[in-house]
């Protein structure tokens, strides 16, 4: 029986995929398992029995991802699985950070009770224009699977698209609209655009790279949008931005006490994964990833670990989680041959300073010989 711990409201479509061998909930102890949305685990405790965490989303910041690695723990994203829905909010925002839609409607409120509504609306509307954005400038900070599904929408809403991604993936880029200009450097995107887009992780390089300098350089009336991690942009730096009128308009998915209800700043509470089918797709995405790894050793989609899948054959598995260093392919061939134990099947993937060996046999012995092997972090039976 594994036992699975939801640290946050995950779709009963994924759940609902867990068979009679799982036991999920809030209040399991022990488990094998955490799915999680986006509750920070960096404080949580872990126990012995965790082995595997699986983010339904996209950004694992909220994860202690070196302490799961040094532990055994594989971590589990969704790339993509909710790219539609973050896409879709951003258009709404380009919208709202052009054509003063929020104040407008704010403004209309205030005319309750008046009369002749009609006659104030069409003398007020003159203070809400805003541009069109077709034949704008948009710059997007980070292509991946969010950065390319906006530089394409934005590409057929008729702007002129520039991208900045240093490290953007072969796949990304087969997928991306050739109408993309390819900035070489994020100076580019700051001093040439009239609207900027954060599609980046939350990393050391990318941490305020929104802030005073990068903001000085950017044209007069420039529109930022944030739909990535807060951190990402300096708050004080934006509020500063706007007083001098060098921003006109910055829209978040982040709230952050010191921006909500400043002029010219729209907050929205972290809304860019909350549709129906985002929260479907990560949560299904999410379960067969933790299933596949606790059944089967398998591994897909780890931000910690390397992409290693193999049908099952033989009666056992042993999954080895081991620091990337020589020499461990022949200690666990000769512990298990000092055994007598025949090895079928085996794979071995390194991911940066770890990696990952699936041995396939039809008998058992040595474990506790692998176990306390130097190097070696986590070992795993299936059967
Ligand atoms: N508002 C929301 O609800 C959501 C927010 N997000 C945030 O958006 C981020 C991106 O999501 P996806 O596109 O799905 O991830 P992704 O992993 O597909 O794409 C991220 C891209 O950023 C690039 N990148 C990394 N460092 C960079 C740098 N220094 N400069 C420029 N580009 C850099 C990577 O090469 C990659 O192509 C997530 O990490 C998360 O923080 C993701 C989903 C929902
Ligand atoms: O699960 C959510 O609502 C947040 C989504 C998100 O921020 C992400 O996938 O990185």
């Amino acid at each position: 029986m594994y036992k699975i711990k939801l640290m946050n409201k995950i779709s009963s479509v994924g759940t609902a995929l867990f068979n009679q061998d799982y036991l999920v909930g809030e209040d399991q102890k022990d488990e094998d398992g955490i799915l999680v949305r986006s509750a920070t685990l960096h404080d949580y405790e872990f126990p012995q029995s965790l082995k595997a965490i699986a983010r339904a989303g996209a950004g694992v910041n909220n994860i202690p991802i070196e302490k799961c690695s040094e532990q055994g723990v594989v971590v589990f994203n969704t790339p993509g699985a909710n790219a539609n829905a973050v896409k879709e909010l951003v258009l709404c925002a380009l919208f709202l950070s052009s054509r003063q839609i929020v104040e407008g409607i704010d403004w209309v409120k205030t005319l309750k009770g008046q009369e002749d509504v009609g006659k104030l609306v069409e003398k007020g509307k003159s203070q809400f224009v805003g541009p069109e954005i077709d034949g704008k400038k948009l710059g997007i900070i980070g292509l991946g699977a969010i950065g390319v599904n906006v530089a394409n929408a934005a590409i057929k809403l008729g702007m002129e698209v520039y991208g900045y991604d240093p490290y953007i993936s072969v796949d990304a880029a087969w997928g991306m609209s050739k109408w993309v200009k390819n900035a070489q450097n994020v100076d580019t995107i700051f001093t040439e655009c009239d609207y900027i887009t954060l599609h980046a992780p939350s990393t050391p390089e990318t941490k305020g790279m929104i802030n005073q300098e990068s903001i000085q350089k950017m044209k007069d009336g420039v529109r930022i949008l944030n739909f990535a991690r807060a951190d990402l942009v300096n708050s004080q730096d934006i509020l500063d931005g706007i007083a001098q009128g060098k921003i006109k308009k910055y829209i978040t998915d982040f709230a952050t006490e010191d921006i909500i209800d400043q002029k010219d700043v729209i907050v929205m509470p972290h809304l860019g994964a909350s549709t129906p089918e985002s929260e479907d797709n990560c949560a299904i995405m999410a379960v067969r990833e933790m299933m596949d790894y606790l059944e089967n050793g398998n591994i897909t989609n780890s931000v910690n670990l390397p992409s290693v899948k193999e049908p099952r054959t033989t009666q056992y598995r042993i999954c080895l989680i081991h620091k990337n260093v020589p020499n461990m392919l022949a200690q666990f061939a000769t512990i298990l041959a000092n055994k007598h134990i025949n090895i079928e099947n085996m794979v071995n993937k390194a991911k940066g300073e770890y990696a990952y060996t699936m041995i396939d046999t039809q008998d058992i012995a040595g474990l506790e010989e692998l176990e306390t092997l130097e190097n070696v972090i986590r070992v795993r039976v299936i059967k």
